[in-house]
């Protein structure tokens, strides 16, 4: 069946509807992983976005049980070059078509990917429509330019209820505003006992749990569309070591009193080189993210830049400067990605070790 992408500036691509057939509204983002569609896809960060592959061939290897970042996919479409029908990898258990089918979301296959892509880096990330209605290109540009973007993706996505991975490491409480399953793969791995709490905890809920650490999840949208965070962690700053990453860093960088800001196009891929000031080594990361923070608002704060992106100088990491907390804007739970970066985690571990260690020892005094 005919389907159509159309972008708010009045581009339109015809294409080949997959997955479920229906008309979905969304703001177009790009991401260049050569793999880790289903990751991609399943990534919670993506709530309310139709998402581009710059690969040109997408579904070859299938859907497995294994590779999902959540329960499901929460993206609003699914743009491709070549969608492949007849997929073929020994862990494939349902095509990508099925999975769409099933989570309601439509697919457009036949889209020329570079010229999007292109379009986006250009005029900046743009709303846009995936519809099979052979309606005038006036008339649904008009419908597409009356719609508003959803604000509240964090709490459609985040945990209603507390739950736990238990182990018998140290107690991390996970504030989960969308949280990739390959956080709590590290987590556990590192056999943390993790406590996963919904978005809108207070600072109260959390001292109740007696953590060791918290750490801070990825998840969509605007930083600024989940004030209550941003209180709770001003409150709860410095009782507990701290790790953010992605979402999680916008919002501890708010919390100390920073400003975030909306890149043009975002970063989105596997292959994103970092700089860590400290130690002037390279890092190649996975990253998914549309907004960053803003480099003149550190001046005042507490916060020092410990990680910049080396395509486009933007900050990728911070760490506060006379508190047990950091952050990195990228993903080193990866998922897709290089796995370069997980030993953030190990630092983590070590600045609950330590401020363990010291509680200890304050108490024997
Ligand atoms: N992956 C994330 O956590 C993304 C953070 C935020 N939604 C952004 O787009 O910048």
């Amino acid at each position: 069946m005919r389907a159509r992408l159309i972008l708010e500036d009045g581009t339109e691509f015809i294409g080949t509807a997959f997955g479920a057939t229906k008309e979905s509204y969304g703001e177009v983002v790009f991401n260049t992983g050569l793999t880790g569609y289903q990751e991609v896809l399943s990534d919670p960060s993506y709530c309310g976005q139709i998402v581009t592959m710059t690969y040109p061939l997408i579904g070859n290897y299938g859907i497995n049980r294994d590779d999902f970042e959540a329960v499901r996919p929460y993206i609003h479409g699914f743009v491709v070059r070549e969608h492949c029908e007849a997929p073929s990898n020994w862990r494939n258990t349902n095509t990508l078509d099925e999975l769409l089918k099933t989570y309601d979301i439509p697919g457009i296959a036949g889209i020329d990917t570079r010229m999007l892509t292109r379009k986006i880096r250009y005029h900046g990330t743009m709303k846009g429509m995936i519809t099979t209605s052979e309606a005038p290109l006036a008339e649904l540009v008009a419908s597409l330019n009356g719609t508003t973007l959803m604000t509240d993706q964090v709490s459609r996505v985040s945990t209603k209820s507390v739950f736990s991975c238990p182990g018998t490491g140290h107690r991390v409480v996970l504030v989960d505003f969308g949280a990739k399953h390959g956080i709590l793969r590290e987590l556990t791995k590192r056999n943390c006992d993790v406590v996963v709490v919904p978005y809108n905890v207070t600072a109260e809920e959390i001292r109740r749990i007696q953590p060791d650490g918290i750490l801070l999840s990825n998840g969509p949208g605007d930083p600024k569309d989940v004030p209550q965070a941003v209180e709770m962690i001003r409150e709860i700053l410095g009782e507990y070591p701290l790790f953010g990453i992605c979402l999680g860093h916008q919002l501890f960088a708010l919390a100390s009193g920073a400003d975030t800001t909306k890149m043009k196009f975002g970063h989105r891929g596997g292959n994103h080189p970092v700089k860590e000031l400290p130690t002037g080594r390279t890092y190649i990361t996975s990253q998914n993210h549309s907004y960053a923070v803003k480099e003149d608002s550190l001046a005042g704060t507490e916060l020092e830049v410990t990680h910049i992106a080396l395509n486009d100088g933007t900050i990728e990491g911070v760490r506060h400067a006379a508190k047990n907390a950091f952050s990195v804007q990228y993903h080193p739970e990866a998922a897709p990605g290089p796995y370069d970066s997980g030993y953030l985690f190990d630092q983590f571990l070590a600045m609950m070790e330590t401020a363990k260690e010291e509680k200890t020892h304050a108490k024997t005094r």
